[in-house]
């Protein structure tokens, strides 16, 4: 569906420390994404992870290397510092997503009301965003995701904010969503969600893929190197 052929991508940094005000993220990464898959991607903050989800959905262009998305396939990037324009109101972002994607009258007025119903947002659905509290975007940011049909769907961490019965309730929603055919990109440092519902986990640290594999296997190898540094 997606392939990254010896990525690198670097910020400018103001910082004397960084080579010549350069940031070397990502140095020559390399990785497939299969149809129907749900691949995690784990590592330290600062890592890189987001970065790669942004190389993926197209946002950035890499400094070298080449990024090859199956033709017409869709790809959207969920993430909760993403998206939103503050000053509308929960339910004009929701239709601003649903029309971004195409969709007829029809589909959007089934949209909302779903999101309504899902995100339990109550009146404040018909206020600004920016009015909300972080818990509240993530409940507008998560379902509007779940709404989201797309052939590859790029999570940033939109599972790991919000009240536990909230998250529980996401959690389970994603779950049957990943179930079908949905082809998925997951970053979390949540161990236990990456271990439901990822078939494969890559692990990013020091500009390049430490290891890849099993989510078990994976898992287990950056606890122990997280352990033996700590
Ligand atoms: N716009 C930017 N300009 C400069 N540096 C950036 C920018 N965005 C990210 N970085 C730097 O690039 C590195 C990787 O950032 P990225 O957000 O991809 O990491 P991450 O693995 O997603 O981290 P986290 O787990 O904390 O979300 C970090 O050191 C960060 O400071």
């Amino acid at each position: 569906m997606l392939k990254l052929e010896g990525v690198s991508h670097s910020y400018r940094a103001r910082s004397a420390h960084f080579d010549h005000g350069t940031h070397h993220v990502l140095d020559n990464v390399s990785l497939s994404l299969y149809r129907g898959e749900t691949l995690g991607i784990i590592g330290r903050n600062g890592a890189g992870k987001t970065t790669i989800l942004r190389l993926m959905a197209g946002i950035f262009k890499p400094g070298s290397g080449r990024i090859i998305r199956h033709p017409n396939a869709s790809c959207a990037l969920l993430s909760l510092g993403l998206g939103f324009q503050q000053e509308l109101s929960g339910r004009d972002n929701a239709m601003l997503s649903a029309m971004l994607q195409g969709a007829s009258r029809r589909e959007a007025a089934a949209w909302l009301a779903d999101i309504c119903e899902f995100s339990e947002l109550g009146q404040s659905f018909d206020e600004p965003v920016k009015t909300y509290s972080s818990g509240m975007r993530a409940r507008l940011g998560f379902t509007t995701a779940l709404m989201t049909r797309v052939d590859i769907l790029l999570i940033d961490e939109v599972l790991s904010v919000g009240d536990a019965r909230f998250k529980d309730k996401a959690l389970a929603a994603m779950q049957e969503r990943i179930g079908g055919d949905q082809t998925v990109v997951f970053v979390s440092h949540a161990e236990g969600q990456v271990r439901s519902l990822c078939d494969r986990v890559l692990w990013i640290e020091h500009g390049g893929v430490q290891a890849e594999g099993a989510p078990a296997e994976v898992l287990a190898r950056y606890r122990e190197v997280g352990q033996a540094g700590s």
